[in-house]
């Protein structure tokens, strides 16, 4: 392990100044972290509450002029804070987040940062471009440690939280960076004090079996981790100690059927531990199937959809996997033809798109194995258990079907909340490709859809396509606008075209108003970021517009977004 630098004794801790709670979490950490530096960015789009709206403006000229307001604002955000430089803690507000957050980092040689939970978006920026030791303060203000020690090579493969602490860490007893250290240490060494007995988290839970017991001491030594790594009061090391979590995660899945091959695949959640193995061969054995499934047990099933039905089932290997059983049995004919065509359109792989892991035939029985996407849908989130507004909008994987795939763009057709999957960190999959095209020709799709229009797509696209049948990749982008228009609010029947445009209808006069809050389900309360509440109805209103031509495309939508948050 390297030792920080002799002078670097700043801890930045950047959060979202637009968040109510973070004034409180600001606060925290001011009260007890004596010459820090604590770093304020800010962007919040009350700034733009402006004369003019989105209406009838073009789209990039509005992005630049949202980009300048937001600069306004960092600047006018600053002397609000000024009484904590008293306290001997730097402010600094700025815009965009992640680049001043770099700066700063550099600019103090800082030896950690501490992000707020809003900027979970920016961790693998941050991992990627920074040395130092970085943490990320989660709902209930426990703190999950990223990386615990310094690192020469910043470059990073995969991302996954080293471990986690049930609570902030006790700032009050810490005076130094090292002591900070020590707070996890000790933490960890005497975990019946500090941590909960919640063990609804399973990392947190790993964590509390790692922290204690004689396998913990064993497997910690000084000379695996280098001479600079530190010792709590038990002889552990910093560094052993995130290698024992990462060991005991893998000890726990394999403890729950996990072998050892498949504990090194790659995580798909962080949250739960699910991963990813791809199989040599894509035709699985119906027995595989069928032992994986219980037999397609009731209480295995996930769900019908109109495919067929959908049974959870984890492999020999501990791959969990979703197992779709087409309805009709079918060997030859259109029935076939159509599970052919799934199969070959869900080939396309994409981080945000559920992997289609390989197949069964058997007999007259056709069934496709997906990789199983832990944490239910969209759908479920928004309509079942609606509770945070999740940041679930990001759109790389249209943008990816619609502009980066070989062969020209594949149109999904069936974009809705309950074809987003998500993970245990709210990752969004995209799965079911049931009605995609690959687009041929010019800008339509001259083929005319079958199937009804209310079980066709939810967001009944383009008004085009419901008149004349004709779908474009504007189809899409329609569709994802309104999934950013429901997000928290229920709108009955989802699949149902007229209200789909009259939601859209309801909508546009409040975001021409910025009247933003008007929009959100008041069973969320306060717990939306205003700030992704302003982007997602900028999205929205331009996704919706009437004329496809006037739609953003996926690439724009994705351009706009990273240069704005
Ligand atoms: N890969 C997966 N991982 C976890 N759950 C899944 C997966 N695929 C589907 N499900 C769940 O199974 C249920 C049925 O899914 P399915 O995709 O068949 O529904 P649908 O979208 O209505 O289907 P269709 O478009 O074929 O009518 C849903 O609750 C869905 O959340």
């Amino acid at each position: 392990m390297d030792s920080p630098p002799a002078s670097a004794s700043y801890v930045v801790v950047a959060c979202d100044a637009t968040r109510e709670r973070t004034e409180h979490e600001i606060k925290l950490v001011v009260d007890h972290v004596q010459e820090r530096h604590v770093f304020l960015p800010s962007v919040g789009y009350q700034t733009l509450t402006c004369p003019e709206s989105f209406a009838g403006t073009n789209f990039r000229a509005r992005e630049d002029e949202v980009k300048k307001k937001v600069d306004a604002y960092a600047t006018k955000l600053l002397p609000s804070y000024e009484d904590f430089e008293s306290e001997g803690v730097k402010v600094t507000a700025g815009f965009p987040i992640k680049q001043v957050v770099l700066q700063e980092v550099t600019k103090y040689n800082a030896s950690w940062v501490i992000l707020d939970r809003h900027l979970r978006r920016d961790l693998r920026y941050h991992l990627n471009k920074m040395p130092c030791k970085i943490a990320l303060v989660k709902y209930d203000l426990s703190l999950d440690i990223w990386r615990s020690h310094y690192v020469h090579e910043t470059k990073i493969t995969e991302t996954k939280c080293v471990y986690s602490l049930p609570k902030f860490v006790s700032l009050a007893d810490c005076h130094s960076v090292e002591d900070i250290e020590d707070s996890i240490i000790s933490c960890k060494s005497y975990p019946h004090s500090i941590f909960s007995s919640d063990s609804s988290s399973t990392i947190r839970s790993y964590t509390k079996q790692s922290s204690y017991g004689n396998r913990s001491r064993e497997n910690s030594s000084l000379s695996d981790f280098g001479s600079s790594s530190k010792q709590d009061r038990s002889g552990i090391s910093i560094k052993g100690e995130c290698r024992l979590i990462t060991s005991q995660i893998d000890q726990k899945q394999n403890q729950s059927g996990f072998l050892p091959k498949h504990s090194d695949a790659p995580l798909l959640c962080t949250g739960c531990g699910t991963r990813l193995s791809i199989k040599e061969s894509m035709r699985f054995s119906y027995s595989d199937i069928q032992s994986a499934t219980n037999d397609f047990s009731k209480d295995k099933l996930l769900g019908e959809g109109g495919y067929g039905h959908v049974y959870n089932g984890v492999l020999k290997d501990g791959q969990q996997i979703a197992a779709k059983v087409r309805k009709e049995e079918s060997s030859h004919g259109p029935g076939f033809l159509n599970f052919i065509l799934r199969c070959v359109l869900s080939f396309s792989r994409h981080k945000n798109i559920v992997m289609l892991l390989g197949y069964c035939c058997k007999e007259k029985k056709n069934i496709l194995i997906y990789e199983y996407i832990c944490n239910k849908s969209l759908h479920w989130h928004l309509f079942v258990a609606p509770k945070v507004c999740h940041r679930h909008w990001d759109c790389k994987e249209l943008r990816f079907l619609h502009e980066e795939c070989r062969g020209g763009p594949i149109i999904h057709r069936d974009m809705r909340p309950s074809n987003r999957l998500l993970t245990h960190d709210f990752v969004p999959m995209l799965g079911d490709f049931g009605l995609a095209k690959w687009k041929t020709g010019d800008d339509t799709l001259q083929t005319r859809i079958m199937g009804t229009l209310g079980s066709y797509n939810f967001g009944i696209p383009n008004l085009k396509y419901a008149e004349d049948g004709i779908v474009s990749v504007g189809t899409d982008v329609y569709s994802y606008g309104i999934i950013l228009l429901i997000s928290g609010r229920q709108v009955g029947n989802s699949k149902n075209p007229e209200q789909q445009q009259s939601l859209r209808l309801w909508a546009e006069p409040m975001i021409e108003k910025l009247a933003l809050h008007e929009l959100i389900d008041t069973r969320l309360g306060e717990s939306y970021d205003t700030y992704e509440l302003y982007l997602m109805a900028k999205d929205a209103y331009f996704c919706v517009q009437r004329k496809p031509e006037m739609r953003p495309s996926m690439g724009e939508m994705h351009m706009i977004n990273t240069r704005v948050t």
